[in-house]
């Protein structure tokens, strides 16, 4: 399997392509020159596409995805309605969805043979929308407001409209702030991290009648930690058994092992990383955590170890200016 890391550095206005090395090094493959400031990205399910929102013209650009190196061609692209925040697609390719922190909405994109092509929704009055997340059955798109302390869910039709389901909402403790989420690989639950109290929480998805329910909620920052609270990103191993969170005041990852079933989480570490990690991702084996420091303008590579999925930093690499997306896609 070649895999291959994309980060977004907005400041600078490049993607930056490396090639994830087995033995645990990455080699630059090319840097792109985006026409705007680059921000979220995310990788097609077909793998022939990278989809990335730039501003402050928001737009959505697709770039081509050789399948040799994973070196990236600017192909096409489609407006947005507001400041892409977070960016990602339906499990069939079929659509893009945008969630808008600043203007408070999400958009769907269609996608015609990969492609974006026009937009067929947006559903406003979500405030502080920080993303946008399609349920492993490709049915229901969760989103949410972190502004509102709720993650709004939608039933996505065929042709891209999103229709408020019943309840239309399930809600955190008062400022929390849920920000990103992830879902576990049994599609029986799902993990949001809260950007405002720095915890993290486990939703389960398995009652026969379809209610959604907390089950779990646990402060992920040491115990003697005393400043501003700022989670950002979260990410699960393909096997289910390692989640990682991070917070950008601390500059720490979190490190959690999963329970068999998916249902209770364990702090097992901290791992001191980039500052200011905004975002960072997981290799499509399991092995590697690539983390983006907004202020260190590196990116560090760590090796996932053992049974407490702990990390051993590998390597750090220059990158463009304010990095703060990490994408890692196998071909
Ligand atoms: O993480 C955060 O994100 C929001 C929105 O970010 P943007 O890049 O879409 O403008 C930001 O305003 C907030 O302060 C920050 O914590």
């Amino acid at each position: 399997m070649k895999q291959t890391v994309y980060t977004a550095s907005p400041e600078s206005q490049q993607i930056h392509v490396w090639r994830l090395n087995a033995e645990g090094s990455l080699t630059l493959v090319q840097v792109v020159d985006v026409p705007g400031q680059v921000q979220p990205m995310v990788v097609s399910p077909d793998k022939r596409f990278l989809y990335v929102g730039v501003r402050p013209e928001f737009r959505v650009l697709a770039y081509r995805i050789a399948p040799d190196d994973g070196a990236l061609t600017y192909t096409a692209e489609a407006p947005l309605p507001g400041s892409p925040t977070h960016i990602s697609t339906d499990r069939k390719g079929q659509f893009i969805f945008s969630g808008s922190y600043n203007a408070g909405c999400v958009s769907v994109t269609r996608l015609e043979d990969g492609l974006p092509r026009d937009s067929v929704e947006v559903v406003e009055g979500l405030e502080g929308c920080h993303s946008a997340n399609i349920s492993p059955d490709n049915r229901t798109l969760w989103v949410p407001a972190l502004k509102q302390d709720r993650i709004c869910l939608f039933t996505l039709s065929d042709d891209g409209h999103l229709a408020a389901q019943t309840p239309a909402e399930i809600t955190t403790v008062e400022g929390a702030g849920p920000r990103h989420m992830v879902f576990h690989p049994n599609q029986q639950y799902a993990y949001v991290v809260n950007e405002l109290n720095s915890s993290v929480d486990v939703w389960a998805l398995n009652d026969p009648n379809g209610k959604i329910e907390r089950v779990q909620t646990l402060d992920m920052m040491p115990s003697d930690f005393t400043d501003t609270r700022w989670a950002a990103d979260i990410h699960i191993t393909p096997d289910g058994r390692h989640l990682y969170a991070c917070d950008r005041t601390s500059s720490l990852i979190t490190i959690f092992s999963i329970s068999e079933d998916g249902s209770v989480l364990a702090i097992e570490g901290f791992q001191p990383t980039e500052t200011q990690p905004r975002g960072f991702n997981i290799d499509n084996s399991g092995k590697f955590l690539v983390a983006a420091g907004q202020k260190s303008h590196h990116i560090a590579l760590y090796e996932i170890k053992g049974e407490q999925g702990l990390l051993e930093e590998k390597g750090r690499y220059a990158v463009g200016q304010g990095p703060m997306w990490v994408v890692v896609n196998a071909h």
